[in-house]
């Protein structure tokens, strides 16, 4: 990895969250640093995991590097620019290098727009044409991510949950992004819808060369789909490596905690619950 140039690079971030509450000594408010210089660097190609437990600051971290949240200090950079303050037209091009995929399909997607309008509407917001008409541009998207290209009229609540995920994945691809941070994105699916998408993010990483900032808490997911891991506690990345030598040799006392903590699932239970999943889609 190291002789190539990493495509997104985060140096020294940090963000403060004023807290409500009462004021203290010298009238300040509370502050809340829940990112505390954190470095990282996403080369092309692969899959960056960044784990650790609820409140750690990842999914901050997510927003900040995507631009969706200002800096308290350090930077962020893409292909070599730094777009820490980027505005405009010129954070438009940012963001059709760099897109997001959110936890919740059916929040993130607007529930009174069709498909056609929600995935091209990344384009037409950045002034941009839809190649070829919104209709056979959303068939095509619509296709790349495994959905039925006939249904580019229909709402997301006509979707389930993976299908409605699947077009969160269509929409970021609609600017076709080198870099797609998926925070928590496979988090809300069952087990056996999540490994559908996985199956549907692995595909299009192959055969588009897209970079992964994955951001989750779930650690057999993060096994399946990283390259390497970073594992932030309080604010701060306290390891990063190859996944196999941070799964497989932890250096940090907290990765060690972190990695005893993973529950396992018994195959009995997940033979029942795969059962019943089976049950509820035949009798859908
Ligand atoms: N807008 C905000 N205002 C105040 N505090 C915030 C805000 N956003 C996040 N925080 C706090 O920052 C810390 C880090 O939150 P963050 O969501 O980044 O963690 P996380 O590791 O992604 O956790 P989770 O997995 O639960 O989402 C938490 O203490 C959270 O309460």
């Amino acid at each position: 990895m190291t002789d190539t140039a990493p495509l997104l690079t985060a140096r020294g971030l940090v963000r403060e969250f004023t807290l409500r509450g009462r004021a203290g000594a010298f009238g300040r408010r509370p502050v809340l640093r829940a990112v505390d210089g954190v470095d990282l660097d996403l080369y092309p190609g692969e899959t960056l995991a960044l784990v650790g437990e609820s409140g750690s600051g990842k999914s901050t971290t997510a927003r900040l590097a995507a631009r969706l949240l200002d800096t308290s200090a350090g930077t962020v950079e893409f292909e070599g620019e730094d777009v820490t303050r980027r505005t405009g037209a010129a954070l438009h091009r940012f963001r059709s290098g760099v897109q997001v995929v959110f936890q919740d399909p059916y929040s993130s997607l607007n529930p009174r727009h069709t498909v056609e309008r929600i995935v091209t509407a990344p384009l037409t917001y950045q002034g941009r044409e839809v190649p070829g008409g919104a209709r056979a541009f959303t068939r095509a998207l619509l296709e790349r991510v495994g959905l039925d290209p006939d249904h580019s009229t229909r709402y997301p609540a006509q979707f389930s949950g993976g299908q409605a995920q699947r077009i969160g994945i269509a929409r970021a691809l609609a600017v076709g992004p080198k870099v797609v941070i998926c925070d928590e994105a496979v988090s809300a699916l069952d087990v056996s819808v999540q490994a559908q998408v996985i199956n549907l993010l692995r595909r299009l990483q192959r055969e588009e060369g897209l970079s992964y900032l994955f951001i989750a808490h779930d650690l057999a997911v993060v096994r399946q789909l990283a390259d390497r891991v970073a594992v932030m506690h309080q604010g701060k990345v306290v390891e990063s490596g190859d996944r196999d030598a941070v799964f497989g040799a932890p250096e940090h006392e907290y990765t060690r905690t972190l990695l005893a903590a993973v529950p396992r699932i018994r195959p009995e239970w997940e033979a029942a619950r795969r059962a019943r999943q089976r049950e509820r889609e035949a009798t859908a």
